[in-house]
């Protein structure tokens, strides 16, 4: 019995066509991404375990990974991107929410202010988002090759349930702990009189960014929680619109 498609008129199939190239394309570029993105946060667990090793003390470890994090964090940008042409599914507000809190936690906090860096409270969310990434790429990666391991599966809709809340600690504290610096400097702040007749006290728009985790952080958290009620107990989740 023919298919449809080979039913189907010209206009048809150059749009089935189409629509197999993109697929095709935007699954390569995907599988590529995911494959790097996986690498590059391996690249950085392992530095950070050798300088561990070798020197003994967390102290400077935010330095020596400074660069590899500000890339690779970066670099997280695209899947804004991704969200946004329609080649994964997932909301771009959830997304956008994600990757730019933690930019703006990479450039205009910790590396910001070099008085945090050596603080315990860099090194917990650096070394919680570098396991929740490893994982997660990972799973992204097996997936597109349609050979998941069920236990990549599993860390990946189970870990971030405690994960989640011990990287917003170490986010929330490294934030706090930059409040003396950032008042006494007067950092990235605008102060009256000036030519734009404008005020921005940096100080305090780290104050309504703290509080603006109360209500952000528990709509991600939700997020996962029904995408794992999904995925590893196959409900189906109506989601609102985001
Ligand atoms: C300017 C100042 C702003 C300040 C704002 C301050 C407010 C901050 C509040 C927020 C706090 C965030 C704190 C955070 O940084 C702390 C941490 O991250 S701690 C570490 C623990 N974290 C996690 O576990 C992260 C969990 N979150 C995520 O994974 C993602 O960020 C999220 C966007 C939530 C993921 O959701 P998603 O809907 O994508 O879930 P899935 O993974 O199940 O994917 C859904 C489908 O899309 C496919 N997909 C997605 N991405 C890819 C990809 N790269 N390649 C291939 N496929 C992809 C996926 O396979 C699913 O497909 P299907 O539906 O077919 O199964």
């Amino acid at each position: 019995m023919a298919s449809g498609e080979e039913d189907g008129t010209v206009e048809e199939k150059e749009t089935n066509n189409k629509k197999r190239t993109k697929g095709a394309i935007a699954t390569a570029w995907l599988t590529f991404y995911n494959i790097a993105m996986t690498a590059g946060w391996l690249v950085l667990a392992v530095a950070m375990v050798r300088y561990y090793l070798q020197k003994g003390t967390h102290k400077g470890l935010y330095r020596n990974i400074a660069r590899t994090l500000k890339f690779f964090q970066t670099f997280a940008l695209l899947e804004v991107g991704h969200c946004a042409i329609g080649i994964v599914r997932t909301s771009v507000i959830v997304t956008g929410v994600q990757v730019c809190s933690r930019i703006f936690m990479v450039w205009f906090v910790t590396n910001s202010i070099r008085q945090i860096q050596n603080e315990e409270s860099v090194i917990l969310f650096v070394v919680v988002w570098t396991i929740t990434e490893i994982t997660r790429y990972s799973f992204y990666t097996f997936n597109l090759l349609n050979h998941l391991p069920y236990f990549i599966k599993w860390a990946r809709y189970n870990m971030f349930i405690v994960m989640y809340p011990l990287g917003v600690i170490g986010e929330l504290l490294t934030i706090h702990a930059s409040l003396p610096y950032v008042r006494r400097s007067g950092m990235y702040s605008l102060r009256l009189p000036n030519k734009y007749n404008v005020s921005f006290d940096y100080y305090y728009f780290l104050i309504i960014v703290m509080l603006s985790y109360i209500p952000l952080f528990p709509q991600l958290y939700f997020h996962m929680l029904r995408q794992r009620r999904r995925v590893l107990h196959g409900e189906i989740v109506v989601e609102k619109d985001e």
